[in-house]
């Protein structure tokens, strides 16, 4: 006897099935604490592997994790590559695979970018839910890619800011951001001027040097710091680091792979599933960094409400 044929989830269908991030926060709130929670949380999930394709700049990485409290088994294959200025490609392409944990039948193949922008952006949201200062008026988000938009549209959904700015590199692409969301934001011509007075800060760059620093923050500011997911490279600079509370995903990965953390020494404070599950306090009237990495957990608990929406039916 074999097993049936594994369904294709194509982008649309993902979309379809999982059209906004938020719908992912109460899964992704307990994958979090549980995760934390050690051998009890029943979370499997080793530190990705990434394999570095130098010749091309590229990476790829292989993420997999079983939730038993999901009963859900899956791995992602995530490719990032420094993008090329003329490059139609994204930087950023993945799949997931969902097997059946009882058998290690494949279930589904799923695209795996929109997963990718949806749930890490809901983390941002719950990680901001936490520990953003209590009168948060002012959003910033640095960067202009794929990260920038689905953070954009779930801030603006869970939180009522007064004011977003917007700083990119290339500013063209601040601009088109500007013009394509649906309310009011302001683009600024440095980064500085964006983040002069923020509240709440998101770093959504390919950078591998620091483009935020520390003299520029606002006492009580919340950042949460997405990319420079290498162990040498930075978004954050050094006074960032030192003068925050520093919360992360996980600190097995954040001292293996983030060049924020592993250069600067600074000190972990907690994993944001302690804060969750309340053995670890928020503390919004601090300035604060969330340090994410991407977790394959919050992957699963992604393609398992995409898999169970599309197999209902819905
Ligand atoms: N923590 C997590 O769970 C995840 C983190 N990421 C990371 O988030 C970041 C953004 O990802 P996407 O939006 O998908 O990428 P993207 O390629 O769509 O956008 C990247 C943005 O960074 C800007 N940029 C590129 N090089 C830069 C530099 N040297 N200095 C300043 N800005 C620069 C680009 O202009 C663009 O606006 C990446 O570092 C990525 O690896 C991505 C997925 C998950
Ligand atoms: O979690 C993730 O998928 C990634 N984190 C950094 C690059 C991709």
């Amino acid at each position: 006897m074999s097993a049936a044929p594994a369904a294709f989830l194509a982008s649309e269908a993902v979309e379809r099935h999982f059209p906004r991030a938020s719908l992912l926060i109460p899964s992704l709130e307990a994958a979090l604490a549980n995760f934390s929670s050690g051998a009890e949380g029943g979370v499997v999930q080793p530190v990705r592997t990434v394999v570095p394709v130098q010749k091309y700049n590229g990476f790829l990485g292989v993420m997999p994790a079983y939730s038993a409290m999901d009963d859900a088994l899956t791995t992602k294959l995530v490719t990032f590559y420094e993008h090329k200025k003329d490059s139609s490609v994204p930087s950023h392409q993945a799949i997931v695979l969902l097997f059946d944990p009882r058998n290690g039948s494949l279930k589904a193949i799923m695209d795996g970018s929109i997963i990718t922008a949806k749930r890490t952006a809901a983390v941002s949201a719950i990680a901001t839910k936490f520990l953003m200062p209590a009168d948060a008026e002012v959003l910033c988000i640095l960067g202009a890619g794929v990260q920038a938009y689905s953070h954009y549209e779930v801030f603006i959904e869970q939180f009522s800011f007064k004011e977003v700015r917007i700083w990119n590199r290339t500013k063209e692409n601040a601009v088109k951001f500007a013009r394509s969301v649906m309310g009011p934001v302001q683009v600024c011509s440095s980064a500085q001027e964006a983040v002069i007075g923020a509240d709440v800060i998101v770093t959504v760059t390919m950078a591998t040097m620091p483009i935020l620093f520390g003299e520029w923050l606002k006492p009580g500011a919340h950042i949460n710091a997405i990319g420079a997911s290498r162990p040498d490279w930075r978004e954050l600079d050094d006074e960032v680091m030192k003068n925050s509370v520093l919360y992360v995903d996980s600190r097995e990965a954040a001292l293996n792979e983030s060049g924020d953390v592993i250069l600067s020494r600074a000190e972990i404070f907690a994993e944001l599933g302690e804060v969750v599950k309340g053995t670890k306090p928020a503390l919004p009237e601090k300035t604060t960094v969330f340090k994410s990495l991407g977790m394959a957990i919050e992957d699963t608990v992604a393609a398992k409400l995409v898999y169970d929406s599309w197999s209902a039916g819905n």
